[in-house]
């Protein structure tokens, strides 16, 4: 299996994740034969510094050509008196909508061995396997008008949909339901907002051709709520770009840290794999971050865009092998068994690493037999 991966670091935190997930990615090929090549490129705050702009032409001609991107964060501090345009997170939204995908699936797993790393008691995080389906190319961060006039100190933003986009995106939520718990929660805030109302009746009508599908709808405050008091409800959830960053963020509690969230974004001309979390400025450079969604985030591409089911699954049960052995980072460390302390984003992607080097052969031992 050959694969042309873009690897796009970014800020903060990003590169240091992205590191230890690539280093996986290298380990999969190494390890089953596949060859796997890495084009780095600059996004972010660190290619305003060295060229100007958050997304260099460069960089997006490269992930154009690549078969997947994989992008660890942007975000820094020093350019946070910048206008939305000219920051680092413009970069992403740039190179979001260039590559085109509209379906971005942030699975959030509960895994049994960090039932106290949340704060959430283990009976309500027990067994939860949510699949959040957010929009990703429209509302409220792409909607025109948008503006901040600082004469009338007055500003708009514009929360937009077609028909046409939603119903793109509701049919990912229900094939991807139909092959899971077949239930889709579609969010929205249909008492007040007629773009919800849209999106509502949309929806309605795309569940139409999935009766095996139950759909419910859910407005999104009290959907904050829900999905803190009982998350085992959920299974596909679907809904917009703002609802959804919002929502899957607070996911983040029931698995115990932002830093364990993956996500891949389908549908566009070249899929895009990015941990959910940020740049996380106030731990990056201390080798505190946790680099199990970066390196979720590898698995998904081995699952999307290279067809390696076994590999992406050898990749989840390492993650899973070495969290049930007790190693932690820091942000999932509550709970962790006396005498025990956390280990280094280095530390744990070599553990990860170690796991899977150890199942891959175990496979290959099993074939060979
Ligand atoms: N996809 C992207 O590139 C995103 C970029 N951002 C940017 O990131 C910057 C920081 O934003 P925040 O709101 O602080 O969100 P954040 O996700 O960077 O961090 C939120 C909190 O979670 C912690 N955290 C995040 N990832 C972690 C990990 N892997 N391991 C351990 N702890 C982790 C951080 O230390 C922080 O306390 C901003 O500039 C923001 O615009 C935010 C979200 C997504
Ligand atoms: C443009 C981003 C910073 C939005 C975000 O937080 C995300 O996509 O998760
Ligand atoms: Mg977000």
């Amino acid at each position: 299996m050959r694969l042309k991966i873009a690897v796009l670091a970014g800020d903060g935190i990003g590169p240091e994740v992205t590191h230890q997930a690539t280093n996986i990615l290298r380990a999969v090929a190494e390890l089953g034969g596949h060859e796997f090549t890495f084009v780095e490129g600059l996004i972010g705050g660190i290619a305003i510094t060295e060229t100007g702009s958050p997304l260099p032409t460069a960089t997006l001609d490269a992930a154009l050509e690549c078969d997947a991107v994989l992008l660890g964060a942007v975000g820094d501090n020093k350019f946070n008196a910048l206008p939305p345009d000219k920051r680092p997170e413009a970069g992403l939204l740039q190179i979001r909508q260039a590559l085109g995908g509209f379906a971005n699936l942030r699975p959030s797993i509960a895994y049994t061995a960090l039932s106290e790393s949340s704060p959430l008691r283990p009976e309500v995080t027990k067994d939860v396997d949510i699949l959040f389906v957010r929009e990703l190319l429209g509302g409220l961060y792409f909607g025109a008008p948008r503006w901040w006039d600082r004469e009338s100190n007055e500003a708009i933003n514009t929360m937009r949909y077609t028909r046409d986009e939603i119903v793109r995106v509701a049919r990912v939520a229900f094939e991807l339901a139909s092959k899971r718990r077949q239930k889709v929660t579609s969010v929205d805030k249909a008492n007040v907002l007629e773009v919800s109302q849209l999106w509502r009746a949309t929806v309605t009508e795309v569940s139409k051709d999935y009766p095996s599908v139950t759909l419910e709808h859910q407005l999104v405050d009290s959907m904050a709520m829900h999905i803190m008091n009982i998350p085992r409800n959920f299974d596909v959830v679907l809904t917009e770009n703002l609802f959804g960053d919002i929502l899957s963020d607070e996911a983040g509690v029931i698995t115990g840290s932002l830093g364990m969230l993956p996500s891949a974004t389908i549908g566009g001309a070249v899929n895009l794999y990015e941990p959910v979390h940020g740049s996380a400025p106030d731990i990056a450079g201390t080798g505190k971050a946790n680099p199990l969604g970066a390196i979720l985030t590898a698995a998904m591409i081995l699952r999307h865009s290279a067809n390696l089911e076994q590999d992406a699954r050898a990749v989840e049960l390492a993650v899973n092998k070495v969290l049930d052995a007790g190693y932690r980072t820091a942000d999932i460390a509550r709970g962790q068994q006396p005498g025990q302390t956390p280990v280094s984003t280095e530390e744990m992607g070599k553990l990860v690493h170690q796991a899977l080097a150890e199942s891959i052969d175990r496979r290959q031992a099993m074939h060979a037999v």
